[in-house]
């Protein structure tokens, strides 16, 4: 099953690496994984429609959904998707409104946390158990690893009164301990209380089973069943013979009750250790507060639940409360914090006007809010649903573990088959029974079934934490095999925040004010940097912009638009293509503003490396991660920066350029990063075997990243390397302690070094596999990221 995934994963990335170029770039604008949207995006994104409208072919299925003020795009599944999204289970499509297109998350699970969530089934999934959780408003699901035969915790303690009195009263492997018993007739009662045992707490086990077989995936389920049903039935089968037969038979009830409890026990310990693993969900749903303050109409306040919030309320936020949903200050002003939404560590001054973030705190000052996305929209929604797919796509070490497991079942089958055999042969069926169970037992590879999911769920939860936020888990294990890091320059490498250094006017009608009027009306439908750059500058020069119409994106270029009926262009001296009498500074980013055919005047920017870049290079270099520079800037602009940095460069790129590139390292056989920001870094990003979105990058390249990190911080690329070595660290340990201990525990259950004096019971056999299990819930909690 997962290798036909796989399979058809591949099949799909060919077929995507050989499409052009440009139906590539488009596709690649869908909204798939995410709708990460970040405040400071928000008077953006008509922009990006704009530029997706042009840019687009493909894209039919585009909706707009300008319902809450804010358009956003609701694009369906073309057929050319990137590797990684191939799977995904298209059913939801049908059933669900526009509003949950943002999450495609293959297995149904919809992390909203305004109701409970309860998990289906998955298609691909062997483990099912119900998760000890209610103190959480939802299930949050650890790749199917719940179980849903039944709180572990009220079987095991509705057991124990069933179980100790079969202790007591059966003898151990034959032998009386000094606290047990017998009297006529106990071991009738035995029987009869090991009935009532078997069928009560033996369900979640052998309901488990059945669903396993049914998948035909016998594992873990199937060997515990097998342990438990073979000693019960066995001491069933003793009293029968003691009775019946007058023969002697030695009976395992004493086993089979501690095995039954230190099972569930087990199992219960298992569950609460996973859900505090990576429990992101149930984090970010406990900051949304529970009720939020609306004010009526006639400035009263009314307490409403959250969950009933509609677009449009004004809701207040005293000192101190959490914000209750996304939305914008209408009045007050104050300072919020927002670091576990977006990593940002420091609390931001906020005023009327602003956007606040759903679950941020509130710092000293009252604050009305209109709410304007609720549910599904909401940013923590958005945040939860990006984890959760993550968490939920299978990735290549889990495949591993997975088929490891399934060997297991036979392999432990057939080790518990020979034990039997041979230990009746030499010491007689009781011995063989003994060693039978304890072999399939200790073999149960709940471990091994958890190892990966509850590392990878550590290491999502903490990344978004950081405020790197992990689409693709795959891109987790691939980060530590790259060989590449492609940047992107503005914006990425450099702050962005560029300073006008020059401007010629070429016109001889024209005074720089006009120049400069025009510039900044142009801008207005830009989200590049270079945009809001000239827009302030504009506005600080107390230059009032002129009101374009029609502006469009050039990805790549620039922009055009037209004003006063004339055509207008804004775009790089490559896009304009003619030789012009102009001296820009050296290093500077130049655009020329052209006028139908006639180039009107130029602008000369300039803007800094952020401070954090120059580690982030050396880092990488020490690494062995080679960096590299593709930017669409100059030759001139990005020889500087690739100087100082000591980096290759590519200048002039284009968006097929940047695209061409991922492409022809990935021929050599390169892993490679790609690190972008912008509208232009889309295909690539989407191309690139990781591809990580920076800061409040724009919506298309947060939709084509497989990783987001929402603070534009060079720094943050290095904590998501971190991250990553990390995760794969524990995913090996995981994987030995879950699967490796199997090549010790078997043979020594079966008997193996019996001879030497070495050998276990079948309880022992049930403590060293809840262990086993309990060593592997620990190593990926204490998965960390050094501290900043
Ligand atoms: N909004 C804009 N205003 C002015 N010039 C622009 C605008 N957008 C693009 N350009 C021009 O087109 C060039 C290429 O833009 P592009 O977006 O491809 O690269 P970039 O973002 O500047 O660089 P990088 O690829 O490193 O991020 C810019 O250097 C600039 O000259
Ligand atoms: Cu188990
Ligand atoms: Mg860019």
């Amino acid at each position: 099953m997962k290798d036909t995934k796989q399979e058809r994963e591949h099949i799909d990335q060919l077929e995507a690496e050989t499409v052009n170029q440009h139906a590539h770039s488009q596709h690649q604008q869908g909204s798939h994984g995410t709708t990460h949207k970040h405040p400071i995006e928000d008077h953006r994104s008509d922009v990006q429609h704009a530029a997706h409208a042009q840019q687009d072919a493909h894209e039919q299925h585009k909706t707009e959904d300008t319902r809450h003020g804010q358009p956003k795009q609701h694009v369906d599944h073309s057929h050319h998707h990137k590797s990684h999204e191939s799977h995904v289970d298209n059913e939801q499509d049908g059933g669900h409104e526009s509003h949950s297109h943002g999450n495609h998350d293959n297995h149904g699970n919809h992390g909203s946390h305004d109701h409970h969530d309860h998990h289906d089934h998955h298609d691909h999934h062997d483990y099912h158990n119900h998760h000890d959780h209610h103190d959480h408003h939802y299930h949050h699901d650890h790749h199917g690893h719940h179980h849903h035969h039944g709180n572990f915790k009220e079987i095991f303690l509705k057991s124990l009164p069933l179980a100790i009195p079969i202790m007591l009263l059966s003898p151990m492997m034959g032998l009386k301990l000094p606290f047990q018993f017998t009297f006529p007739y106990s071991d009738i009662l035995v029987a009869i209380l090991a009935t009532i045992l078997f069928i009560y707490g033996g369900r979640p086990f052998y309901t488990g089973a059945i669903d396993e077989f049914k998948q035909k995936s016998p594992g873990m389920m199937a060997l515990v069943t097998m342990g438990i049903t073979v000693s019960y039935v066995y001491s069933v089968y003793a009293v029968f013979a003691r009775y019946l037969m007058g023969e002697a038979v030695m009976d395992f009830f004493f086993e089979f009750a501690s095995l039954i409890l230190i099972m569930l026990l087990g199992h219960w310990i298992e569950m609460k250790a996973i859900g505090e693993a990576g429990d992101a969900q149930s984090s970010l749903a406990a900051l949304l507060p529970k009720e939020a303050q609306v004010e009526q109409a006639d400035g009263s306040i009314i307490p409403k639940p959250v969950a009933e919030l509609a677009i449009g309320d004004i809701v207040r936020v005293q000192a101190g409360e959490n914000v209750p949903a996304d939305g914008r200050i209408v009045r007050g002003e104050s300072r919020i914090n927002e670091a576990l939404l977006t990593g940002e560590s420091k609390p931001v001054a906020k005023q009327a006007g602003d956007e606040v973030i759903g679950g941020a705190t509130n710092g000293e000052g009252t604050l009305f809010v209109e709410v304007t996305e609720t549910g599904d929209q909401s940013f923590i929604s958005q945040v939860q649903q990006l984890v959760a797919s993550a968490q939920n796509q299978p990735s290549r070490a889990e495949n591993l573990a997975h088929r490891v497991s399934g060997w297991l079942f036979y392999i432990a089958l057939a080790a518990a088959i020979i034990a039997f055999v041979a230990w009746t042969a030499m010491e007689g069926v009781s011995s063989g029974v003994t060693y039978a169970v304890t072999t399939l037992v200790i073999a149960c590879p709940h471990a091994l079934g958890l190892a990966i999911p509850l590392v990878v769920a550590r290491s999502t939860s903490l990344g978004a934490e950081r405020g790197l936020l992990v689409k693709d888990r795959e891109a987790l294990e691939l980060t530590t095999q790259a060989d590449i890091m492609l940047l992107d320059k503005t914006g990425t490498l450099t702050t962005g925040e560029f300073k006008v250094l020059q401007l010629d006017v070429l016109d001889d009608t024209l005074s720089e004010e006009e120049l400069l009027s025009l510039l900044a009306g142009i801008e207005a439908g830009s989200s590049h940097p270079i945009a809001q750059s000239i827009i302030n500058y504009a506005e600080s020069e107390g230059v009032e912009a002129v009101s374009f119409d029609e502006i469009e994106v050039v990805s790549g270029s620039g922009l055009e638009g037209s004003y006063q009926g004339e055509h207008y262009q804004l775009i790089s001296q490559k896009a304009y293509g003619k030789g012009l009498a102009i001296d820009p500074p050296s290093g500077s980013t130049v655009s020329i503003l052209v006028k139908g055919e006639e180039a009107l005047g130029a602008v000369a920017l300039g803007d800094e490396l952020k401070e954090t870049t120059s580690h982030l290079i050396r880092v990488l270099k020490e690494q062995g991660i080679q960096p590299v520079m593709a930017t669409g800037d100059n030759e001139s602009a990005a020889k500087v920066v690739a100087e100082t940095l000591d980096i290759t460069y590519y200048a002039n790129q284009s968006p097929e350029d940047k695209y061409q590139l991922v492409e022809q390292y990935q021929e050599e056989n390169q892993t490679v990063i790609m690190v972008g920001d912008g509208v232009n870094d889309a295909p690539s990003l989407a191309l690139a075997d990781v591809g990580i979105a920076i800061g409040a990058g724009t919506q298309v390249a947060l939709d084509s990243a497989d990783v987001i990190l929402t603070q534009s911080e060079p720094g943050d690329i290095e904590a998501f390397i971190e991250l990553s070595y990390k995760t794969q660290d524990k995913m090996r340990q995981n994987l030995w302690w879950g699967a490796g201990y199997n090549f010790l525990a078997i043979p020594l259950a079966a008997g193996l070094l019996a001879p030497l004096g070495i050998s276990l019971s079948p309880a022992m056999g049930a403590i060293l596999m809840s262990l086993s299990t309990v060593i592997v819930a620990i190593n990926a909690m204490t998965l960390s990221l050094d501290e900043q």
